[in-house]
């Protein structure tokens, strides 16, 4: 199976904000780049995509997860790994803000789509196994 990888920008949190920090990307999603604005010289990353702050979680989902889930209803594998700094968004990704439709996460969306096809496929049986599995790594504290 093809490997994608795509990033997500969030917006400043209201830290960031109080701290009157300032924004250092910009994404041209036509190509996949990102541009990083530091102190020194611009830094260019590709990827297969790149979603800036203002992307939703429905958009996400349709563009990148909806083809995944369908081949695995086909019977695929197919994985979804969510990797980035802490505080990054990538629970936010995954779960979404429930309270925002069109915020609802990668997961709720994903047990939507497998148990709708599973209603509305004749003659298949399915087996579904559902775990969850976050890797938290404490690195060294840093001094004070
Ligand atoms: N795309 C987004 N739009 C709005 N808010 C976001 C977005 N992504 C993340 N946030 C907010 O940023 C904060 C950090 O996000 P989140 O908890 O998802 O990070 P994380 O990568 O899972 O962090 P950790 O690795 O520490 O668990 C949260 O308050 C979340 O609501």
């Amino acid at each position: 199976m093809p490997c994608r990888l795509k990033n997500r920008c969030r917006p400043l949190n209201q830290r960031e904000i109080a701290l009157n920090s300032k924004i250092c990307v910009e994404m041209d999603s036509s190509i996949g780049q990102i541009a990083l604005h530091g102190d020194g010289p611009e830094k260019l990353f590709s990827f297969d995509g790149v979603y800036y702050m203002d992307s939703t979680a429905e958009q996400i989902y349709n563009d990148i997860i909806y083809p995944l889930v369908e081949n695995v209803i086909e019977g695929y594998n197919g994985t979804v790994f969510a990797y980035g700094q802490t505080g990054s968004g990538k629970t936010y990704s995954m779960q979404g803000d429930e309270k925002i439709p069109v915020q609802k996460g990668i997961i709720p969306r994903t047990f939507e789509h497998i148990f709708e096809a599973i209603s509305t496929t004749e003659n298949t049986k399915f087996l579904v196994h559902a775990s969850y599995l976050e890797v938290d790594f404490k690195g060294p504290v840093p001094p004070k």
